[in-house]
Protein backbone atom coordinates (compact mmCIF):
# COMPACT_ATOMS: atom_id res chain seq x y z
CA UNK A 1 0.00 0.00 0.00
CA UNK A 2 1.29 3.52 -0.92
CA UNK A 3 2.06 5.88 2.07
CA UNK A 4 0.16 8.38 0.91
CA UNK A 5 -3.36 6.11 0.97
CA UNK A 6 -2.55 5.15 4.64
CA UNK A 7 -1.71 8.70 6.10
CA UNK A 8 -1.77 11.20 3.26
CA UNK A 9 -5.01 13.15 3.85
CA UNK A 10 -4.16 13.64 7.61
CA UNK A 11 -0.18 14.70 6.65
CA UNK A 12 0.94 16.95 3.49
CA UNK A 13 3.24 14.59 1.56
CA UNK A 14 4.96 15.53 -1.42
CA UNK A 15 4.57 13.43 -4.13
CA UNK A 16 7.67 10.98 -4.15
CA UNK A 17 6.68 10.41 -0.29
CA UNK A 18 3.38 9.62 -0.90
CA UNK A 19 3.91 6.98 -3.64
CA UNK A 20 6.53 4.85 -1.06
CA UNK A 21 5.47 1.70 -1.25
CA UNK A 22 4.83 0.10 2.62
CA UNK A 23 4.25 -3.41 3.59
CA UNK A 24 3.69 -3.18 7.03
CA UNK A 25 3.50 -1.29 10.57
CA UNK A 26 4.93 -0.98 13.70
CA UNK A 27 5.45 0.82 16.90
CA UNK A 28 8.35 -1.23 17.75
CA UNK A 29 11.73 -0.87 16.40
CA UNK A 30 12.26 -4.59 17.37
CA UNK A 31 9.51 -5.57 15.01
CA UNK A 32 10.62 -3.83 11.71
CA UNK A 33 11.16 -5.23 8.58
CA UNK A 34 12.21 -4.32 4.99
CA UNK A 35 9.44 -1.28 4.13
CA UNK A 36 7.54 -1.27 7.05
CA UNK A 37 6.12 1.95 8.32
CA UNK A 38 7.86 2.93 12.03
CA UNK A 39 5.56 5.01 14.54
CA UNK A 40 7.77 6.50 17.28
CA UNK A 41 5.65 6.93 20.02
CA UNK A 42 6.40 8.92 23.38
CA UNK A 43 5.60 6.28 25.98
CA UNK A 44 5.61 5.71 29.33
CA UNK A 45 8.97 4.16 30.00
CA UNK A 46 11.10 4.88 26.63
CA UNK A 47 10.51 7.36 23.85
CA UNK A 48 10.28 5.90 20.30
CA UNK A 49 11.82 8.91 18.14
CA UNK A 50 14.92 7.65 20.17
CA UNK A 51 14.57 4.14 18.03
CA UNK A 52 13.67 5.73 14.62
CA UNK A 53 18.17 5.35 13.68
CA UNK A 54 17.34 1.40 14.47
CA UNK A 55 14.00 0.77 12.76
CA UNK A 56 15.43 2.43 9.91
CA UNK A 57 18.48 0.15 9.85
CA UNK A 58 16.13 -2.68 10.20
CA UNK A 59 14.25 -1.94 6.97
CA UNK A 60 11.65 1.16 7.76
CA UNK A 61 10.81 2.68 4.40
CA UNK A 62 9.47 5.74 6.55
CA UNK A 63 8.51 7.05 9.98
CA UNK A 64 5.54 8.99 11.76
CA UNK A 65 7.07 11.11 14.76
CA UNK A 66 5.78 13.74 16.75
CA UNK A 67 5.86 17.68 16.22
CA UNK A 68 9.20 18.48 16.93
CA UNK A 69 10.83 15.17 16.75
CA UNK A 70 14.83 15.55 15.87
CA UNK A 71 15.32 13.22 13.91
CA UNK A 72 19.04 13.54 11.73
CA UNK A 73 19.03 12.62 8.10
CA UNK A 74 18.08 8.92 8.62
CA UNK A 75 17.45 8.54 5.05
CA UNK A 76 13.77 8.23 4.77
CA UNK A 77 11.06 10.44 4.86
CA UNK A 78 10.04 11.10 8.80
CA UNK A 79 7.33 12.65 8.77
CA UNK A 80 5.71 14.88 12.53
CA UNK A 81 1.95 14.55 12.96
CA UNK A 82 0.55 15.96 15.95
CA UNK A 83 -0.16 12.87 17.41
CA UNK A 84 1.41 9.59 16.13
CA UNK A 85 -1.04 7.34 18.49
CA UNK A 86 -4.14 8.29 16.19
CA UNK A 87 -2.13 8.92 12.86
CA UNK A 88 -1.18 5.33 13.20
CA UNK A 89 -4.68 3.80 14.29
CA UNK A 90 -6.13 5.37 10.95
CA UNK A 91 -3.39 3.65 9.26
CA UNK A 92 -3.52 0.32 10.53
CA UNK A 93 -7.34 1.00 9.82
CA UNK A 94 -6.59 1.48 6.05
CA UNK A 95 -3.66 -1.12 5.91
CA UNK A 96 -5.80 -4.14 6.68
CA UNK A 97 -9.02 -2.88 5.25
CA UNK A 98 -11.88 -4.75 5.99
CA UNK A 99 -14.34 -4.36 9.64
CA UNK A 100 -17.05 -5.54 11.05
CA UNK A 101 -20.04 -3.00 9.61
CA UNK A 102 -21.52 -2.74 12.86
CA UNK A 103 -19.20 -2.06 15.83
CA UNK A 104 -19.96 -0.66 19.33
CA UNK A 105 -17.51 0.15 21.75
CA UNK A 106 -18.52 0.29 25.77
CA UNK A 107 -16.61 2.24 28.51
CA UNK A 108 -16.74 2.85 32.56
CA UNK A 109 -15.11 1.09 35.06
CA UNK A 110 -16.48 -2.01 35.69
CA UNK A 111 -18.83 -3.68 33.50
CA UNK A 112 -17.33 -3.22 30.16
CA UNK A 113 -16.44 -7.25 29.94
CA UNK A 114 -20.07 -8.31 30.60
CA UNK A 115 -21.63 -5.65 28.70
CA UNK A 116 -19.62 -6.60 25.56
CA UNK A 117 -20.30 -10.08 26.25
CA UNK A 118 -24.43 -9.68 26.63
CA UNK A 119 -24.45 -7.61 23.30
CA UNK A 120 -22.39 -10.33 21.19
CA UNK A 121 -25.05 -12.88 22.87
CA UNK A 122 -27.85 -10.65 21.99
CA UNK A 123 -26.76 -10.24 18.49
CA UNK A 124 -26.06 -13.50 18.04
CA UNK A 125 -29.89 -14.87 19.60
CA UNK A 126 -31.53 -12.30 16.61
CA UNK A 127 -29.30 -14.48 14.03
CA UNK A 128 -26.26 -11.84 13.26
CA UNK A 129 -22.67 -13.11 12.87
CA UNK A 130 -21.12 -11.42 15.96
CA UNK A 131 -18.01 -11.17 17.97
CA UNK A 132 -16.43 -9.18 20.99
CA UNK A 133 -13.37 -8.02 21.87
CA UNK A 134 -11.65 -7.17 25.16
CA UNK A 135 -9.98 -8.48 28.47
CA UNK A 136 -11.66 -11.91 27.71
CA UNK A 137 -10.02 -12.08 24.67
CA UNK A 138 -11.53 -12.37 20.93
CA UNK A 139 -14.92 -14.07 21.28
CA UNK A 140 -16.42 -15.14 17.45
CA UNK A 141 -18.61 -17.73 16.12
CA UNK A 142 -15.15 -19.75 14.91
CA UNK A 143 -12.52 -18.82 16.98
CA UNK A 144 -11.86 -18.19 20.53
CA UNK A 145 -8.12 -15.89 20.93
CA UNK A 146 -6.66 -14.48 24.29
CA UNK A 147 -5.64 -11.17 23.98
CA UNK A 148 -2.92 -9.11 26.72
CA UNK A 149 -4.66 -5.80 26.31
CA UNK A 150 -8.76 -4.85 27.00
CA UNK A 151 -8.45 -2.87 24.17
CA UNK A 152 -5.32 -3.85 21.60
CA UNK A 153 -3.33 -1.59 20.36
CA UNK A 154 -4.49 -0.75 16.74
CA UNK A 155 -2.30 -3.10 14.75
CA UNK A 156 -3.21 -6.18 16.37
CA UNK A 157 -6.68 -4.55 16.49
CA UNK A 158 -6.82 -3.62 12.82
CA UNK A 159 -5.45 -7.38 12.19
CA UNK A 160 -8.36 -9.50 14.31
CA UNK A 161 -10.94 -6.87 12.93
CA UNK A 162 -9.92 -7.83 9.27
CA UNK A 163 -9.80 -11.50 10.21
CA UNK A 164 -13.43 -11.74 11.64
CA UNK A 165 -14.82 -9.50 8.54
CA UNK A 166 -12.51 -12.41 6.82
CA UNK A 167 -14.86 -14.66 8.54
CA UNK A 168 -18.25 -13.05 8.27
CA UNK A 169 -18.54 -11.22 11.78
CA UNK A 170 -20.75 -8.41 10.54
CA UNK A 171 -21.41 -6.86 14.25
CA UNK A 172 -18.39 -6.48 16.97
CA UNK A 173 -18.80 -5.32 20.48
CA UNK A 174 -15.08 -3.97 21.81
CA UNK A 175 -14.65 -2.67 24.94
CA UNK A 176 -12.49 0.94 25.27
CA UNK A 177 -10.73 0.95 28.11
CA UNK A 178 -9.71 4.42 29.65
CA UNK A 179 -5.34 3.52 28.90
CA UNK A 180 -6.95 2.67 25.15
CA UNK A 181 -9.00 5.53 24.46
CA UNK A 182 -6.19 7.39 25.74
CA UNK A 183 -3.87 6.15 23.70
CA UNK A 184 -6.08 6.57 20.87
CA UNK A 185 -6.01 2.77 20.28
CA UNK A 186 -9.77 2.84 18.49
CA UNK A 187 -9.67 6.21 16.49
CA UNK A 188 -9.40 3.97 13.13
CA UNK A 189 -12.64 1.96 14.24
CA UNK A 190 -16.02 2.91 12.82
CA UNK A 191 -18.46 2.89 15.62
CA UNK A 192 -22.18 3.48 15.73
CA UNK A 193 -22.84 3.66 19.60
CA UNK A 194 -20.83 3.85 22.73
CA UNK A 195 -22.13 2.55 25.79
CA UNK A 196 -21.30 3.91 29.04
CA UNK A 197 -21.61 1.78 32.55
CA UNK A 198 -19.99 3.62 35.55
CA UNK A 199 -17.10 5.01 36.58
CA UNK A 200 -15.03 5.03 39.93
CA UNK A 201 -11.86 4.86 41.01
CA UNK A 202 -9.12 2.89 39.28
CA UNK A 203 -6.01 3.45 37.39
CA UNK A 204 -5.25 6.75 39.43
CA UNK A 205 -1.19 5.26 38.95
CA UNK A 206 -1.77 6.15 35.23
CA UNK A 207 -4.61 9.08 34.72
CA UNK A 208 -3.27 11.59 36.91
CA UNK A 209 -6.64 12.41 38.99
CA UNK A 210 -10.06 11.27 38.19
CA UNK A 211 -11.14 14.05 36.33
CA UNK A 212 -8.53 13.14 33.84
CA UNK A 213 -9.47 9.53 33.89
CA UNK A 214 -13.10 10.49 33.25
CA UNK A 215 -12.22 12.78 30.11
CA UNK A 216 -10.28 9.64 28.48
CA UNK A 217 -13.18 8.01 29.03
CA UNK A 218 -15.87 10.89 28.06
CA UNK A 219 -13.19 10.19 24.07
CA UNK A 220 -15.47 8.27 22.88
CA UNK A 221 -18.17 10.26 23.37
CA UNK A 222 -16.80 13.02 22.43
CA UNK A 223 -14.35 12.50 19.47
CA UNK A 224 -15.21 8.56 18.69
CA UNK A 225 -18.54 8.81 18.21
CA UNK A 226 -20.27 11.44 15.40
CA UNK A 227 -23.56 13.02 15.94
CA UNK A 228 -26.21 10.97 15.00
CA UNK A 229 -24.54 8.24 16.55
CA UNK A 230 -25.93 6.71 19.76
CA UNK A 231 -24.42 6.85 23.49
CA UNK A 232 -26.12 4.24 26.02
CA UNK A 233 -25.68 5.48 29.79
CA UNK A 234 -27.00 4.10 32.61
CA UNK A 235 -27.45 6.93 35.13
CA UNK A 236 -25.81 5.77 37.59
CA UNK A 237 -23.95 8.69 38.97
CA UNK A 238 -23.25 12.71 39.01
CA UNK A 239 -20.41 11.83 36.47
CA UNK A 240 -22.90 9.55 34.18
CA UNK A 241 -25.23 12.75 33.89
CA UNK A 242 -22.64 14.69 33.16
CA UNK A 243 -21.23 11.93 30.09
CA UNK A 244 -25.19 12.01 29.13
CA UNK A 245 -25.53 16.16 28.84
CA UNK A 246 -22.29 16.27 27.20
CA UNK A 247 -23.54 13.18 24.39
CA UNK A 248 -26.80 15.46 23.84
CA UNK A 249 -24.87 18.59 23.48
CA UNK A 250 -22.77 17.04 21.31
CA UNK A 251 -25.58 15.73 19.03
CA UNK A 252 -25.44 11.70 19.87
CA UNK A 253 -28.92 10.36 20.21
CA UNK A 254 -28.77 9.04 24.00
CA UNK A 255 -30.64 6.29 25.18
CA UNK A 256 -30.42 6.55 29.23
CA UNK A 257 -30.47 3.06 30.83
CA UNK A 258 -30.57 1.78 34.99
CA UNK A 259 -32.22 2.92 37.99
CA UNK A 260 -32.41 6.83 36.88
CA UNK A 261 -32.61 5.72 33.25
CA UNK A 262 -35.34 7.68 30.92
CA UNK A 263 -35.23 5.34 28.12
CA UNK A 264 -34.97 2.07 29.82
CA UNK A 265 -35.51 2.12 33.72
CA UNK A 266 -35.00 -0.69 36.27
CA UNK A 267 -38.07 -0.19 38.57
CA UNK A 268 -36.99 -3.05 40.84
CA UNK A 269 -35.00 -6.08 40.91
CA UNK A 270 -36.15 -8.80 43.14
CA UNK A 271 -33.62 -12.11 43.62
CA UNK A 272 -34.39 -15.44 42.97
CA UNK A 273 -32.56 -18.20 43.47
CA UNK A 274 -29.21 -16.99 41.43
CA UNK A 275 -31.21 -15.26 39.04
CA UNK A 276 -33.18 -11.73 39.34
CA UNK A 277 -36.74 -10.72 38.51
CA UNK A 278 -36.07 -7.14 37.05
CA UNK A 279 -39.26 -4.78 36.53
CA UNK A 280 -38.43 -2.45 33.74
CA UNK A 281 -40.24 0.91 33.21
CA UNK A 282 -40.15 1.45 29.11
CA UNK A 283 -42.07 4.13 27.08
CA UNK A 284 -44.64 4.34 29.93
CA UNK A 285 -45.76 0.45 30.40
CA UNK A 286 -44.36 -1.75 32.66
CA UNK A 287 -42.28 -4.85 31.37
CA UNK A 288 -40.78 -7.89 33.54
CA UNK A 289 -38.03 -10.13 32.84
CA UNK A 290 -36.39 -13.01 34.82
CA UNK A 291 -31.97 -12.17 34.29
CA UNK A 292 -30.26 -15.30 35.26
CA UNK A 293 -27.50 -13.51 36.85
CA UNK A 294 -26.83 -12.56 40.39
CA UNK A 295 -26.35 -8.62 41.69
CA UNK A 296 -27.90 -5.49 40.73
CA UNK A 297 -24.74 -4.14 38.85
CA UNK A 298 -25.34 -7.28 35.80
CA UNK A 299 -29.01 -5.57 35.83
CA UNK A 300 -27.11 -2.54 34.72
CA UNK A 301 -24.86 -3.97 32.71
CA UNK A 302 -27.81 -6.32 30.53
CA UNK A 303 -29.22 -2.73 30.45
CA UNK A 304 -26.29 -1.00 28.93
CA UNK A 305 -26.23 -3.95 26.64
CA UNK A 306 -29.79 -3.78 25.52
CA UNK A 307 -29.30 -0.31 24.88
CA UNK A 308 -26.91 -1.17 22.53
CA UNK A 309 -28.83 -3.88 20.72
CA UNK A 310 -31.59 -1.61 20.58
CA UNK A 311 -28.94 1.68 19.06
CA UNK A 312 -28.09 -1.15 16.27
CA UNK A 313 -31.64 -2.06 14.63
CA UNK A 314 -33.80 -4.24 17.73
CA UNK A 315 -36.68 -3.16 18.81
CA UNK A 316 -37.11 -3.25 22.86
CA UNK A 317 -39.99 -5.72 22.74
CA UNK A 318 -37.27 -7.99 20.13
CA UNK A 319 -34.58 -7.37 23.23
CA UNK A 320 -36.40 -7.86 26.59
CA UNK A 321 -37.04 -11.57 26.37
CA UNK A 322 -33.43 -12.19 25.08
CA UNK A 323 -32.42 -11.00 28.36
CA UNK A 324 -33.63 -14.04 30.29
CA UNK A 325 -31.03 -16.18 28.41
CA UNK A 326 -27.88 -14.50 28.88
CA UNK A 327 -24.87 -16.54 30.25
CA UNK A 328 -22.54 -14.71 32.69
CA UNK A 329 -18.63 -13.71 31.32
CA UNK A 330 -16.19 -16.26 32.59
CA UNK A 331 -15.14 -14.80 35.86
CA UNK A 332 -17.63 -12.36 36.52
CA UNK A 333 -19.50 -13.20 39.41
CA UNK A 334 -19.07 -16.89 38.21
CA UNK A 335 -20.68 -19.76 40.50
CA UNK A 336 -17.36 -21.78 40.39
CA UNK A 337 -19.12 -24.41 42.75
CA UNK A 338 -20.61 -25.31 45.68
CA UNK A 339 -19.11 -27.06 49.21
CA UNK A 340 -20.63 -30.74 50.35
CA UNK A 341 -23.25 -28.48 52.97
CA UNK A 342 -24.21 -26.12 49.76
CA UNK A 343 -22.20 -23.36 50.45
CA UNK A 344 -21.65 -21.56 46.66
CA UNK A 345 -17.90 -20.17 45.86
CA UNK A 346 -18.31 -17.03 43.44
CA UNK A 347 -15.45 -15.94 41.33
CA UNK A 348 -14.95 -12.48 40.19
CA UNK A 349 -12.76 -10.13 38.33
CA UNK A 350 -13.87 -7.26 41.10
CA UNK A 351 -10.45 -5.08 41.57
CA UNK A 352 -11.40 -2.19 42.65
CA UNK A 353 -13.09 -0.80 45.54
CA UNK A 354 -16.43 -0.14 43.94
CA UNK A 355 -16.11 -3.72 42.28
CA UNK A 356 -15.50 -5.46 45.35
CA UNK A 357 -18.10 -3.60 47.37
CA UNK A 358 -20.93 -4.39 44.59
CA UNK A 359 -19.67 -8.14 44.12
CA UNK A 360 -19.89 -8.73 48.05
CA UNK A 361 -23.35 -6.80 48.30
CA UNK A 362 -25.16 -8.39 45.12
CA UNK A 363 -24.09 -11.96 47.35
CA UNK A 364 -25.64 -10.58 50.16
CA UNK A 365 -28.92 -11.87 49.67
CA UNK A 366 -27.83 -15.72 49.29
CA UNK A 367 -25.62 -15.08 52.60
CA UNK A 368 -27.57 -17.17 55.57
CA UNK A 369 -24.69 -17.75 57.34
CA UNK A 370 -21.65 -15.45 56.86
CA UNK A 371 -19.61 -14.14 53.86
CA UNK A 372 -16.11 -14.76 52.77
CA UNK A 373 -13.63 -13.11 50.53
CA UNK A 374 -10.76 -14.23 49.42
CA UNK A 375 -8.69 -11.43 47.74
CA UNK A 376 -5.51 -9.06 46.71
CA UNK A 377 -4.04 -6.20 44.71
CA UNK A 378 -1.97 -5.98 41.82
CA UNK A 379 1.53 -4.97 42.12
CA UNK A 380 2.58 -1.62 39.55
CA UNK A 381 -0.75 -0.66 39.73
CA UNK A 382 -2.75 2.27 41.60
CA UNK A 383 -1.15 1.70 45.19
CA UNK A 384 -4.08 4.23 46.84
CA UNK A 385 -6.61 1.67 46.21
CA UNK A 386 -5.06 -1.06 48.28
CA UNK A 387 -6.24 0.31 52.11
CA UNK A 388 -9.93 1.28 50.43
CA UNK A 389 -10.43 -2.52 49.10
CA UNK A 390 -8.85 -3.64 52.61
CA UNK A 391 -11.75 -1.58 54.51
CA UNK A 392 -14.47 -2.44 51.92
CA UNK A 393 -13.96 -6.04 52.41
CA UNK A 394 -13.38 -6.31 56.36
CA UNK A 395 -16.83 -3.60 56.35
CA UNK A 396 -18.85 -5.58 54.14
CA UNK A 397 -17.64 -9.43 54.89
CA UNK A 398 -17.62 -11.48 57.86
CA UNK A 399 -14.06 -13.18 57.52
CA UNK A 400 -11.66 -11.71 54.74
CA UNK A 401 -8.48 -13.58 53.22
CA UNK A 402 -5.69 -11.70 51.75
CA UNK A 403 -3.47 -12.76 49.41
CA UNK A 404 -1.70 -12.59 46.45
CA UNK A 405 -2.87 -11.26 43.08
CA UNK A 406 -0.37 -10.16 40.39
CA UNK A 407 2.53 -8.94 42.50
CA UNK A 408 4.38 -8.06 39.21
CA UNK A 409 7.52 -5.83 40.11
CA UNK A 410 6.70 -5.17 43.63
CA UNK A 411 7.06 -7.23 46.85
CA UNK A 412 4.09 -9.46 47.37
CA UNK A 413 4.54 -8.85 51.30
CA UNK A 414 4.49 -4.87 50.91
CA UNK A 415 1.00 -5.19 49.09
CA UNK A 416 -0.52 -7.01 51.45
CA UNK A 417 0.69 -4.85 54.41
CA UNK A 418 -1.30 -1.67 52.27
CA UNK A 419 -4.22 -3.70 52.24
CA UNK A 420 -3.98 -5.09 55.83
CA UNK A 421 -2.98 -1.66 57.20
CA UNK A 422 -7.09 -1.16 56.65
CA UNK A 423 -8.25 -4.66 57.22
CA UNK A 424 -8.45 -5.86 60.46
CA UNK A 425 -9.11 -9.29 61.76
CA UNK A 426 -8.34 -10.35 57.60
CA UNK A 427 -6.60 -13.61 57.63
CA UNK A 428 -3.09 -12.84 55.29
CA UNK A 429 -2.35 -15.99 53.38
CA UNK A 430 0.43 -15.33 50.47
CA UNK A 431 0.05 -18.08 48.47
CA UNK A 432 -3.19 -18.03 46.50
CA UNK A 433 -4.21 -21.77 46.22
CA UNK A 434 -3.22 -22.17 49.79
CA UNK A 435 -5.80 -19.16 51.14
CA UNK A 436 -8.58 -20.17 48.38
CA UNK A 437 -7.95 -23.97 50.69
CA UNK A 438 -8.33 -22.59 53.58
CA UNK A 439 -11.59 -20.60 53.09
CA UNK A 440 -13.33 -23.55 51.25
CA UNK A 441 -12.12 -25.55 54.46
CA UNK A 442 -13.98 -23.36 56.84
CA UNK A 443 -17.09 -22.96 54.48
CA UNK A 444 -20.12 -24.01 57.07
CA UNK A 445 -23.71 -24.35 55.52
CA UNK A 446 -25.47 -21.09 55.03
CA UNK A 447 -22.38 -19.26 54.21
CA UNK A 448 -21.05 -17.74 50.28
CA UNK A 449 -17.17 -17.41 49.26
CA UNK A 450 -16.53 -14.99 47.03
CA UNK A 451 -12.89 -15.54 45.24
CA UNK A 452 -12.18 -11.68 44.04
CA UNK A 453 -9.39 -9.91 41.69
CA UNK A 454 -8.19 -12.49 38.70
CA UNK A 455 -11.76 -13.79 37.65
CA UNK A 456 -10.80 -15.20 33.89
CA UNK A 457 -6.97 -15.11 34.32
CA UNK A 458 -5.22 -17.96 34.01
CA UNK A 459 -1.34 -16.50 35.29
CA UNK A 460 -0.08 -15.19 37.74
CA UNK A 461 2.25 -12.51 36.89
CA UNK A 462 5.07 -12.32 39.41
CA UNK A 463 8.08 -10.49 38.53
CA UNK A 464 8.37 -10.85 34.59
CA UNK A 465 6.97 -14.15 34.87
CA UNK A 466 3.80 -15.33 34.09
CA UNK A 467 3.13 -19.12 36.58
CA UNK A 468 0.23 -20.66 34.77
CA UNK A 469 -2.71 -20.09 37.92
CA UNK A 470 -6.46 -20.21 37.70
CA UNK A 471 -9.01 -19.21 40.37
CA UNK A 472 -11.66 -21.21 38.62
CA UNK A 473 -8.63 -24.71 39.05
CA UNK A 474 -7.43 -23.98 42.82
CA UNK A 475 -11.64 -23.72 43.51
CA UNK A 476 -12.16 -27.11 42.09
CA UNK A 477 -8.86 -28.76 43.52
CA UNK A 478 -9.68 -27.40 46.96
CA UNK A 479 -13.82 -28.83 46.42
CA UNK A 480 -12.36 -31.80 44.97
CA UNK A 481 -9.94 -32.46 48.33
CA UNK A 482 -13.05 -32.09 50.29
CA UNK A 483 -15.23 -33.53 47.72
CA UNK A 484 -17.48 -30.84 47.01
CA UNK A 485 -18.78 -30.20 43.48
CA UNK A 486 -17.54 -27.62 41.11
CA UNK A 487 -19.74 -26.48 38.43
CA UNK A 488 -18.96 -25.12 35.01
C1 LIG B 1 1.21 2.02 30.32
C2 LIG B 1 0.72 1.69 28.95
O1 LIG B 1 -0.48 1.66 28.72
N1 LIG B 1 1.64 1.41 28.03
C3 LIG B 1 1.24 1.18 26.65
C4 LIG B 1 2.04 2.07 25.75
O2 LIG B 1 3.37 1.69 25.89
P1 LIG B 1 4.42 2.79 25.96
O3 LIG B 1 4.28 3.65 24.75
O4 LIG B 1 4.31 3.49 27.25
O5 LIG B 1 5.75 1.91 25.84
P2 LIG B 1 7.24 2.31 26.14
O6 LIG B 1 7.88 1.09 26.67
O7 LIG B 1 7.32 3.57 26.92
O8 LIG B 1 7.86 2.56 24.67
C5 LIG B 1 7.52 3.69 23.87
C6 LIG B 1 7.58 3.27 22.43
O9 LIG B 1 8.93 2.88 22.11
C7 LIG B 1 8.89 1.67 21.41
N2 LIG B 1 10.16 0.96 21.58
C8 LIG B 1 10.60 0.58 22.82
C9 LIG B 1 11.78 -0.13 22.94
C10 LIG B 1 12.54 -0.46 21.79
O10 LIG B 1 13.59 -1.09 21.81
N3 LIG B 1 12.05 -0.03 20.59
C11 LIG B 1 10.88 0.65 20.45
O11 LIG B 1 10.50 0.99 19.34
C12 LIG B 1 7.71 0.93 22.00
O12 LIG B 1 7.24 -0.09 21.13
C13 LIG B 1 6.70 2.06 22.14
O13 LIG B 1 5.99 2.26 20.95
O14 LIG B 1 1.65 1.93 24.40
C14 LIG B 1 1.83 0.59 23.94
C15 LIG B 1 1.40 0.60 22.48
O15 LIG B 1 0.07 1.08 22.36
C16 LIG B 1 0.99 -0.39 24.79
O16 LIG B 1 1.19 -1.70 24.36
C17 LIG B 1 1.44 -0.26 26.24
O17 LIG B 1 0.60 -1.07 27.03
C18 LIG B 1 1.26 -1.74 28.12
C19 LIG B 1 1.93 -3.01 27.61
C20 LIG B 1 0.23 -2.08 29.20
O18 LIG B 1 0.45 -2.94 30.03
N4 LIG B 1 -0.87 -1.40 29.24
C21 LIG B 1 -1.94 -1.64 30.21
C22 LIG B 1 -1.76 -0.80 31.47
C23 LIG B 1 -3.25 -1.31 29.53
O19 LIG B 1 -3.30 -0.71 28.46
N5 LIG B 1 -4.35 -1.74 30.15
C24 LIG B 1 -5.68 -1.50 29.62
C25 LIG B 1 -6.74 -2.04 30.55
C26 LIG B 1 -6.73 -1.44 31.87
C27 LIG B 1 -7.92 -1.96 32.65
O20 LIG B 1 -9.04 -1.50 32.39
O21 LIG B 1 -7.72 -2.81 33.54
C28 LIG B 1 -5.91 -2.31 28.35
O22 LIG B 1 -6.65 -1.84 27.48
O23 LIG B 1 -5.42 -3.45 28.32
Amino acid sequence: MKLGELIGPEAALAEDVAGISITGLSADSRDIQSGYLFAALPGVKADGTKFIGEAVAKGASAVVAPQGTEADDVGVPVIEVPEPRHTLSIAAARFFGAQPETSVAVTGTNGKTSVASFVRQLWSRRGLNAASVGTIGVIAPKSTTILNHTTPDPIELHRILAELAGEGVTHLAIEASSHGLQQHRLDGLKLKAGGFTNITRDHLDYHHNFEDYLAQKLRLFRELLQPGDTAVVDIGSEAAERVAAECIARGLNLISVGKRGKTLRLLEAVPDGFSQTLKVLYEGETYEVRLPLVGDFQASNAFVAAGLVMATGATFEEVLPMLAELEGAKGRLDLAGTTDDGAPIFIDYAHTPDALAKAIAALRPYVRHRLLVVFGCGGDRDRGKRPQMGAVATKLADQVYVTDDNPRSEEAADIRRAILSHAPGAIEIGDRTQAIDEAIAHLQAGDVLLVAGKGHETGQIVGNQIIPYSDHDAVAAALKAGEGHARG
